[in-house]
């Protein structure tokens, strides 16, 4: 699958091949919650990173970290240990308003509960990050956003007027309002049906082949998953597989399947996966 972070970019002299950047970089991070018996390493040294213009998802059994890493590498959780880099940035050396200030920027959230304000139109729930950073948008930026995720028609409906998958395809086009460097995802078709879901995962998959967004997702779902460049593996806090493109369900779901019971023979694994 062609990401705009590995297209070739004709040039004056030719064609070059784009180097690949990474917009977020985590770096040995610990996350340690509690004291004494209560004490939990929620993050054991995860040190990754994320290259812009490409769609990861994290997943991992129950409590082995997925939603700790997305928080931390989001600015919304300090880690106990390690550095974290947004689009050059390190978030260790921000103050608290200046990490504000970044996560509203520079940063697009994409959550289960789809959290849209339920007195608000649509459009009105778009354009509130940047009225809360203090802009008022033209009104046709937020009209093209919903656009941009199929909902041009339900600008004046209000949340409870809308489907879940319309009112999370709202919050997706709320978080790329202020075009973020990265978009975080957590579990975002968890409350949603099948097809609402693959509506959802199209959408993010689209963001990042059109227009070159980055996209992390953590999701327990090996069909969201597929939709992804890339898989990484969590168990107890760290990294413990990672798997890349080409990615099916059968694949995601074989690789965990197999650190559950060990190898299966029923699926093979294309080429150039590498768990
Ligand atoms: N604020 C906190 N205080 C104490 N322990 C926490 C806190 N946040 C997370 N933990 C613990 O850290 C571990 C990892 O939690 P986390 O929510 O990151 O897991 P997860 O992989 O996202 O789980 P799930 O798939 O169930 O959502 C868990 O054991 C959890 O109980």
């Amino acid at each position: 699958m062609s990401t705009p972070a590995r297209r070739a970019a004709p040039c004056a002299f030719g064609t070059v091949t784009a180097m690949t950047t990474h917009t977020v970089t985590l770096t040995g991070l610990r996350a340690v919650y509690g004291t004494g018996t209560r004490r939990v390493t929620a993050l054991d040294g995860v040190s990754t990173s994320f290259a812009s213009g490409t769609f990861t998802a994290v997943m991992g059994p129950s409590g082995s970290g997925k939603s700790t890493l997305l928080h931390c590498a989001a600015g919304l959780d300090t880690p106990t240990e390690g550095v974290v880099t947004i689009d050059g940035t390190r978030l260790n050396d921000l103050g608290e308003d200046e990490l504000t200030r970044l996560r509203r920027d520079r940063i697009g959230f994409v959550f289960q509960a789809f959290n849209l304000v339920s007195t608000l139109t649509a459009a009105q729930n778009v354009e509130l990050p940047l009225r809360l950073a203090g802009r008022r948008p033209p009104a046709r930026d937020v009209t093209a956003a919903l656009d941009a995720v199929g909902l041009a028609d339900r600008v004046g409906h209000r949340p409870s007027e809308l489907s879940g998958g319309e009112q999370q395809r709202v919050a997706v086009a709320r978080a790329l309002i202020t075009r973020p460097a990265v978009v975080f995802a957590d579990e975002p078709t968890g409350a949603l049906d099948s097809a609402a879901s693959r509506q959802v995962l199209r959408l993010l998959r689209a963001l990042v082949d059109d227009h070159g967004q980055t996209v992390v997702m953590v999701t327990h779902d090996p069909a969201a998953a597929a939709y992804a460049d890339r898989v990484l593996l969590l168990a107890d806090g760290r990294v413990v597989d990672e798997l890349n493109g080409p990615i099916t369900a059968a694949v995601v779901a074989a690789r965990i399947a197999e650190r559950e019971t060990g190898p299966s023979s029923d699926v093979t694994t294309p080429a150039g996966s590498s768990w």
